[in-house]
This record gives C-alpha cells, sequence and structure tokens, in this order.
C-alpha cells in the first residue's frame, strides 16, 4: 500500500553557491526503504530528529526527493500528490488552526473542502465525544491537548483508506493516549493502512505490526513486533529479605549486580523463566521494573546495523 524506496533528502541551508550550499547541507534522509502492507499498522520509530517527519512530508507530496521515491497506492506522492492527498488522512506534527473558529466551525470547514459535510458529521461526532472534547470552544481558549484531539478527530472523521500520524499522542495526557490508541485499534479493525511516527516505544507497541527504527536519517532495521518484544532487553530491580539472597541472585548466572546490601538489577532478554525459577528460591521484598529508555530498546538495532556494515567494510579491506 506503501512503498518507500532508497529515499534520500539532504537539506541545504544557504542558498549560496554550491560550495557554501553543501557546507551547510544536513542529511534529512539517506537511503530509507520500507513498504506497508494493505490492513497494516506500521510504527516509525526514532528520537528526534531522526527523519520520520521527513519521511512524512515526502508521503504527503510536500518535499520532492532527492534520490528514491515514495507511492502509495502506486501513485507517485510528488508526482501525483494531489490524487494521493484524495484517499490519505494526515494528522502533522504540527497544526495550524483558524484561531478565530470554534472546533466545529474548523471541522464543519474541512468537512466541506472533502465532500459533503453531514457524512462526515456522525463520525466527527463520535470521535469528539471518544475524545472527550467540546468541539463548541473557540480555538484560541483550546488547550494543546485539546488542539490535539481537534487534530485527530479532523484526521479520522474523514474516513480516509491510508492514515499517516505524525507523533498523534503529543500533548495528551495518559487516559487520552489509551483512548486513541483503541481509536487506532479501531480504525486497524477496519481495514485501515496507517503509518504512525513516534518516539515513545509503548503507543508503537501496542497498535503497530510492524516497526521501523530510524536514526540520524538511516533506517536501521524493520522488524514485527513480537520480534521487537521477544529481543526488547528488560532491567528489573529487586529488593530481597537479606544480603544473602541479593549475592544468590548474583551468583545465579543471570545478568545481575548488586545496587544496594539486598538489592540487585538483572537483565533479562527475552525469556522470563530463568528469573523466576532463581526468584522461587529468595524472598522477594520489591520487584520494579526500570522503564526502558526508547533509545535502549533500537541501540539493539542500531547496533547491530553497525555491526553490519563494518563486517561488509572489512570484508572489502
Ligand atoms: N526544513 C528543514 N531545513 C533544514 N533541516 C531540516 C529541515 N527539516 C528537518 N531538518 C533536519 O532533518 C533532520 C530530520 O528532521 P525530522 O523533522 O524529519 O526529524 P523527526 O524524526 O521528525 O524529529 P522530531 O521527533 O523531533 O519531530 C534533522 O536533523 C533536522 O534538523
Amino acid at each position: 500500500m506503501i512503498q518507500v524506496k532508497g529515499l534520500s533528502k539532504i537539506y541545504t541551508k544557504a542558498r549560496g553557491k554550491n560550495k557554501e550550499a553543501i557546507s551547510n547541507s544536513i542529511v534529512g534522509l539517506k537511503d530509507v526503504t520500507f513498504h506497508v502492507r494493505l490492513g497494516e499498522v506500521f510504527g516509525l520509530l526514532g528520537p528526534n530528529g531522526a527523519g520520520k517527519t521527513t519521511v512524512i512530508r515526502h508521503l504527503m507530496g510536500f518535499l520532492k526527493p532527492d534520490a528514491g521515491f515514495a507511492r502509495i497506492k502506486s501513485l507517485d506522492c510528488w508526482e501525483e500528490s494531489k490524487e494521493v492527498k484524495a484517499f490519505v488522512g494526515y494528522l502533522p506534527g504540527e497544526m495550524n488552526f483558524l484561531k478565530e473558529m470554534s472546533g466545529l466551525e474548523f471541522l464543519n470547514l474541512m468537512a466541506g473542502m472533502h465532500g459533503n459535510r453531514l457524512v462526515f458529521s456522525r463520525r466527527r461526532d463520535a470521535l469528539a465525544e471518544h475524545l472527550d472534547l467540546n468541539l463548541k470552544q473557540p480555538i484560541k481558549k483550546m488547550s494543546k491537548g485539546m488542539k490535539q484531539k481537534l487534530g485527530i478527530i479532523n484526521t479520522m472523521m474523514l474516513d480516509a483508506e491510508v492514515l499517516i500520524l505524525d507523533e498523534p499522542t503529543s500533548g495528551l495526557d495518559p487516559l487520552m493516549q489509551k483512548v486513541f490508541i483503541d481509536l487506532v485499534l479501531e480504525e486497524k479493525n477496519r481495514g485501515k493502512t496507517i503509518l504512525i511516527s513516534s518516539h515513545m516505544f509503548p503507543e508503537i507497541e501496542r497498535t503497530c505490526d510492524r516497526v521501523g527504527i530510524i536514526r540520524a536519517g538511516k533506517l536501521a532495521a524493520v522488524e514485527g513486533i513480537q520480534k521487537l518484544r521477544q529481543e526488547q532487553r528488560r532491567t528489573f530491580e529487586i529488593t530481597l529479605e537479606t544480603p544473602e539472597q541479593a549475592q544468590l541472585i548474583c551468583e545465579s548466572g543471570l545478568k545481575a549486580g548488586r545496587i544496594g546490601a539486598n538489592q540487585v538489577f538483572v537483565e533479562i532478554q527475552g525469556d522470563m523463566n530463568p528469573l523466576l525459577k532463581v526468584l522461587a528460591q529468595v524472598q522477594v521484598k520489591d520487584f520494579l521494573q526500570r522503564m526502558t529508555e526508547l533509545e535502549e530498546a533500537f541501540m539493539q538495532f542500531y547496533e547491530r546495523g553497525e555491526a553490519v556494515e563494518q563486517s561488509i567494510i572489512s570484508s572489502h579491506v
């Protein structure tokens, strides 16, 4: 449904002569290739400045690739951007609203541009109810999170075949993040093809079938969410009854270390059973999972990518 191949973009800061422009150039994307299947939810995961928005701006036909291409339903996103936009619902990272309007006036205006606004009004009202947003409020009085909700309603009410969502939960509180995740899963069940960019692992984990991990403009890996979960390193902080029990864990063969007299950390990759077997022999006073930093989750793939590149280089030297 979505095909991105060899997509590359160099941003040039200055317009001056070639030399000057090159010295001021920033790699936006370098040879990015992935695809999203019909009915699939695909996550583009990466830290700030990784290139997620740059990929999305190519898909929406706002940027012309320096090399490679982006296609949706076999249409070229740059050459045929008007046709592409007709069946894509797009939520930008930052949205400009006509602030003098109410939420309702804005949505009616947008719906009117896409056809008969009455067709969209049922979905609009249902979404507003799910997201608990009063559409009668003037936009200028809305908080950041409320404006994000308005953006989500605007994107989803049109019932487009393909949804492209750039950091959709930014500004939403945890309760609303959950509501949003449910909305995405509902749309997936209705057969939509969805691409979500995010730097937050949990929302990607809950919604996506596959994930592309992007960093510094390069796609480090594309993995199924199951594989990512299995390979994810998890660190636990465990408080035991006695120092002897803490010692027992450190000597159990697990990847573990002391962080206090009665406290240890244990790092697990994949299977939890070896840890559970050891814990059955001790008395646990407290058991905490350290938050997995996104950096940590995708560094595993990034490091692997670099290792592959290194071995290719060495084999050519
Ligand atoms: N218009 C621009 N001009 C120059 N450089 C740009 C421009 N837009 C993006 N960049 C650069 O391209 C790189 C990728 O930016 P991009 O906005 O795609 O990242 P992102 O992954 O969406 O980040 P974030 O999570 O912060 O939104 C960054 O180094 C950024 O500084």
